[in-house]
């Protein structure tokens, strides 16, 4: 089944005489359940085009369906929704310096979903054992490393079983084993929730994971597997 289709999408930076294109003719289909790396060089549009598939930026040109909806011409209240059902893991985790891994994970769930409080706080307290860190529930973000940080994101991002992940760097700012053991819990969990998860990346460690490798260049798809 197809979860996103995207044709003829075109985008552009800029107004007027410095109005510039940076993605071109973008054409790609992604299915249920898979995982897709999307790679290429420093300033191709990766972040622009996973952002426009987030429903975070307008699209300007063409279509893309996501989840089964048109983004082109969605107003707020419908990208809204969309929103609600894709989880967003970024380099910069984006944690809440006040709030502990819990709380972190279960104030998503709150957000997005009619769900008690002591049922969100047992499901996060769960989704963090999943990702091995039951002996830290209850620690802020500054007392966690780099990989637990991004750990309790993976967690918060997949604790209300997004039907969709769109993960911008996710080992960027981790070692290598570091980076290796967050893709692998990724990969698990997305698997075992039937979860489609496109990640966006330069690391050439990870690049095993995925079911399919699309790569970028200069605003341009090429499809290299
Ligand atoms: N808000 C913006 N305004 C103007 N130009 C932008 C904006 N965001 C990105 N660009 C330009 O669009 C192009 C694509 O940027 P984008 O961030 O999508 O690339 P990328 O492949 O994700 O790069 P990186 O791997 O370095 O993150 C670049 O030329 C960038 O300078």
């Amino acid at each position: 089944m197809e979860v996103l289709s995207i044709s003829n999408l075109n985008h552009y930076f800029g107004k007027t005489s410095l109005k510039k294109q940076v993605l071109f003719d973008i054409n790609i289909s992604i299915y249920a359940g898979e995982i897709v790396i999307l790679t290429g060089p420093s300033g191709s549009g990766k972040t622009t085009l996973l952002s426009l598939i987030g429903a975070l930026r307008t699209v300007q040109e063409g279509s893309l369906r996501n989840l089964g909806e048109e983004l082109k011409g969605a107003n707020e209240d419908k990208l809204v929704q969309i929103r609600r059902r894709i989880g967003y893991i970024f380099q910069a985790h984006n944690l809440l310096p006040f709030l502990t891994a819990r709380q972190n994970v279960q104030m998503s769930m709150e957000l997005h979903d009619k769900i008690n409080y002591r049922e969100a706080q047992d499901k996060s307290e769960a989704i963090l054992k999943e990702v091995g860190l039951e002996h830290r529930v209850n620690y802020y973000p500054d007392s966690l490393s780099g990989g637990q940080k991004q750990r309790v994101a993976i967690a918060r991002a997949l604790v209300s079983h997004p039907k969709m992940i769109l993960a911008d760097e996710p080992t960027a700012a981790l070692d290598s084993q570091t980076g290796r053991d967050v893709v692998d819990i990724m990969q698990r969990l997305a698997k075992n929730n039937g979860c489609t998860i496109l990640l966006v990346t330069h690391d050439n460690r990870i690049l095993d994971v995925a079911d399919r490798i699309i790569y970028m260049e200069d605003g341009k798809l090429t499809n290299r597997s």
